[in-house]
Order: C-alpha cells, then structure tokens, then sequence
C-alpha cells in the first residue's frame, strides 16, 4: 500500500486531506510541524509528501529543502495560503512537483495525488535561479494563481498565453518567466506596433533573432492570418520558445473567425490569466509602495492612510501602468511626506464609482474568507454564529476606533442597545 506523508498543522485540513488519501487506497501520516515531518520521513519510507509552506515551527520550503537531500526522496506537493512568486518559484527551485493553493479544491487535489503515485521516480526539471529575478507583487487569490502557473511556466519550455487588460502584468510576467527558465535574452515583438507591410519583415528577423531562446509575440491577437500561419509554421519547428501576450479575448476573435484555432491551442499551453487591480485592492498598498519608491529615488516617502483609502476605491481601467503614473505624480508633487490624497491626480478623487468599488471589494473579500472558512470534511464546518461572530469583530473593533474607544458613543450614535453592545465587546474582543 502506497504511503503518503501530510504536513499541515490545520487539523480541519489535514483530516480532510486524509481522507482523500484514503479514498485512493493509501496510507496516510499526518505531522503538524515541520520537525515532525522531517522526523516521520526519517522514520518510514513515503510515497508522495503534501506539504504546507506556513508552518508554525519552520517554512515548509526548509521542510522541503531537507526532504530533498535524502537519498530517494518522495515526490512533494505544496500547499500554500501565501503564493507569493517567490515562493512558488523557490518551490519549484527546490523540486516540488506541485503547487496547490489553499482554499483547497480537493477534488483537484485527488486525481493529482494519484498520478503522482503511478510516476516513476526521476527529478523534476529544475528551474535556473535568476540572479536578478524581476519581481511581480501581489498576494491576491487571483495572483497566487497566476504565479503557480508562472512558476510552471519557468520549469519547462513549452507555449505560454499570458492574458489580461492592458497594463496589468503580462509582459511583466513574460520576462519572470525569461529570466527564471534560461539565459537567453528575450525578443520582443509587437504586433499592433507595424504597418501590416513591415509586420512580416520584423517577424521573421524577430524569430530569427531568437533562434533557442525566448520570443514575445505582444497582442498577438493582431496579428494578420497570414502572419499567424508564420508562427504556427514556428512553434512546429520549435526552434524558439513562444510566449504570446493578448490583452482581448482570443477565443471570441477565434469564434469570429479572426484568429486561427489551432495556433489558440498551440500557444495556450499554459495560461496565465492576469486580474484587473481593481479586483485586487488587497495589493494595493504594497504594489503602491514599491512603485512609489522607484519613482521617488533616495527620498523616504510614505503613503498616508487617506491615500491608500483613495487608491483602493479608484477603478484603475489603466491598472498598474496606470498605478506607477499615479505614483511618479505623487512623488513629483509632494514635497514633505507623507503623500496625502492632494498629491494623487485630480482623477483619483472625482470617482463618484468609489462606494461601488469598495462594495464589490468588500463582497469579494468575503466571498474568499468563506473559501477559506469551508474547506474541510463536512462534520468540521464552523456553524453559523461562529462565522457570524469572525465577522462581527473587526466590524466593532472598527466602530469602536471610530467613536474615540468610547462604547457609549458608539451605541448611542448607531442606536444599539448599550447592554447588548458590552456583551458583544467581551465575548468578542475580550473587553472588560
Ligand atoms: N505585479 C506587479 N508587480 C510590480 N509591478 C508590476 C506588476 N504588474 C505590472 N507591473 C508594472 O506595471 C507596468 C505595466 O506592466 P506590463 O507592461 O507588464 O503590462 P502589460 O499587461 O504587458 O500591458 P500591455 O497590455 O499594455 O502590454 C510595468 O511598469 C510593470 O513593471
């Protein structure tokens, strides 16, 4: 019977994990620490690992670092709340097989888990380790996901499809996925850039210039049809490694005849799917204050609070292009930090969108903490007043910083019943 070792300290994760070993017809060892682990493998023998990266005694990237050095080491798969592309490159760097993002879907995790088991046992390709990688920012489901296949994307060297609005990443993306997976630079061509006339000129010195490296085709959804016949010719060849950017839906251009099916397929080996920023509010503050540093040079400057609140109700058609603008704007202006929403452009403060945007934010917050919150067996899942009561805390402890810390206040202003609003405070927050 097949041995599979679980290392998640979240009980409610670590049974459901379980038993979807068991449904498989393997054994499962739960540890819920990293030296646990690492014990238990020095023990036994496994078959496949599942790993968490958030540990509460080490990073599961050392777990699997150690795991790695044993003489026959088991496949991994990781499991992570935090998919920042660091980590899932530096998973991959170290040979996990798999990058799973939590909230779990474990009915993906399944067949996954099975197939694993069936492979022989060989290396996983490794992935260069840049230098200098160029780093993507972002912790939002939406990236965490687009940095999983970023992370594939560097271990092998097949088509890459890289779609999303304008400005949001791609070409961004394109050059991790350069970096990280060879040494040869990467060619770039535009296609709305050329006169239909000079296009086929400059792609074929393009393809020619990228001979066993990397080539960019961007907005490849402009391309003329005969020109895609070109790059069809090429990836058969696969002389270069083709990443393709679009910026439009490719498959609505396919369906209008517009874009030839077969080239979709072949280029869409993997897609990464890039979100709009006004989906990801969350990164905002740290995707600001990076772009605000480069923008600002030697100078400190930080972003005031009420600056951030304006950044997050704004609805960035631009995206992140257009973030970086706002920033180079901010650190032009503002001459005593920190920058306050005046410095902002005009445009940021005259959305009368805000109340939407923060309204969907704040929906789609809560749509990923439910994720989060019901992935495990059924007979785990928290009951209602619990998640009522999740909620219901930061809700007050915010009021509550609102009406100077002063309860009172608090209910006499919002008409809550003064008795009620103590009980709640203690249960809650642990108030006296
Ligand atoms: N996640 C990110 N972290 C840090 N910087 C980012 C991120 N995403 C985008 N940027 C920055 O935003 C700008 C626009 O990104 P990029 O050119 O890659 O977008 P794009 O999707 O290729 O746009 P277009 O469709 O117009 O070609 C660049 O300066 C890039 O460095």
């Amino acid at each position: 019977m097949a041995r599979v070792l679980i290392i998640e300290d979240e009980y409610a994760l670590a049974a459901a994990l379980s038993t979807v070993v068991r449904r498989i017809g393997a054994e499962a060892v739960v540890a819920a620490s990293g030296q646990g682990g690492l014990e238990k493998a020095q023990r036994q023998a496994f078959d496949a690992v599942l790993l968490d990266i958030g540990l509460p005694d080490m990073s599961g990237l050392k777990v699997l670092a150690a795991l790695r050095e044993a003489e026959n080491p088991p496949p991994v798969m990781i499991i992570t709340a935090h998919g920042t592309l660091d980590n899932a490159l530096e998973a991959r760097r170290l040979g996990a097989y798999d990058y799973f993002l939590k909230p779990l879907n474990l009915a993906e995790i399944q067949p996954q888990l099975q197939a694993l088991l069936k492979l022989p046992r060989h290396e996983p390709p490794a992935v260069a380790n840049s230098p200098d990688p160029v780093m993507m920012i972002g912790t939002a489901p939406a990236m965490q996901r687009a940095f999983a296949v970023i992370a594939q994307a560097c271990a092998t060297k097949v088509p890459v499809l890289l779609t999303g609005q304008p400005g949001t990443g791609k070409t961004l993306a394109a050059e991790v996925i350069a970096a990280q997976s060879g040494t040869q630079p990467l060619v770039r061509f535009r296609c709305d850039e050329w006169p239909r006339e000079q296009a086929e000129v400059m792609l074929d010195g393009c393809l020619e210039k990228a001979r066993g490296g990397p080539l960019l085709i961007e907005e490849v959804g402009a391309l003329p049809l005969p020109l895609q016949a070109v790059v069809c010719r090429a990836l058969a060849k696969e002389e270069q490694r083709i990443l393709a950017t679009s910026s439009h839906s490719l498959l609505e251009a396919v369906t209008q005849g517009r874009f030839r099916e077969d080239l979709y397929y072949q280029l869409s080996v993997l897609h990464v799917s890039l979100p709009p920023l006004a989906e990801r509010t969350e990164d905002l503050q740290a995707l600001a204050a990076a772009l605000l540093k480069r923008a600002a040079g030697e100078r400190e400057l930080p972003l005031a609070l009420e600056s951030l609140a304006v950044l997050k109700a704004y609805a960035w058609p631009g995206n992140v292009r257009e973030l970086a603008a706002a920033m180079q704007h901010a650190a032009a202006v503002c001459s005593a930090p920190p920058v306050l929403p005046r410095h902002l452009p005009a445009r940021l403060l005259e959305n009368d969108q805000a109340n939407v945007h923060l309204e969907t934010a704040l929906k789609r917050a809560l749509v990923a903490w439910l994720d989060r919150q019901l992935t495990c067996p059924e007979e785990a899942l928290p009951e209602y007043d619990a998640l009522l009561a999740e909620v219901e805390k930061p809700l007050l402890a915010e009021l509550l910083a609102r009406f100077e810390d002063k309860p009172t206040r608090l209910a006499a202003a919002l008409n809550m019943n003064r008795a009620t609003l103590r009980r709640k405070l203690r249960e809650l927050l642990g108030r006296e």
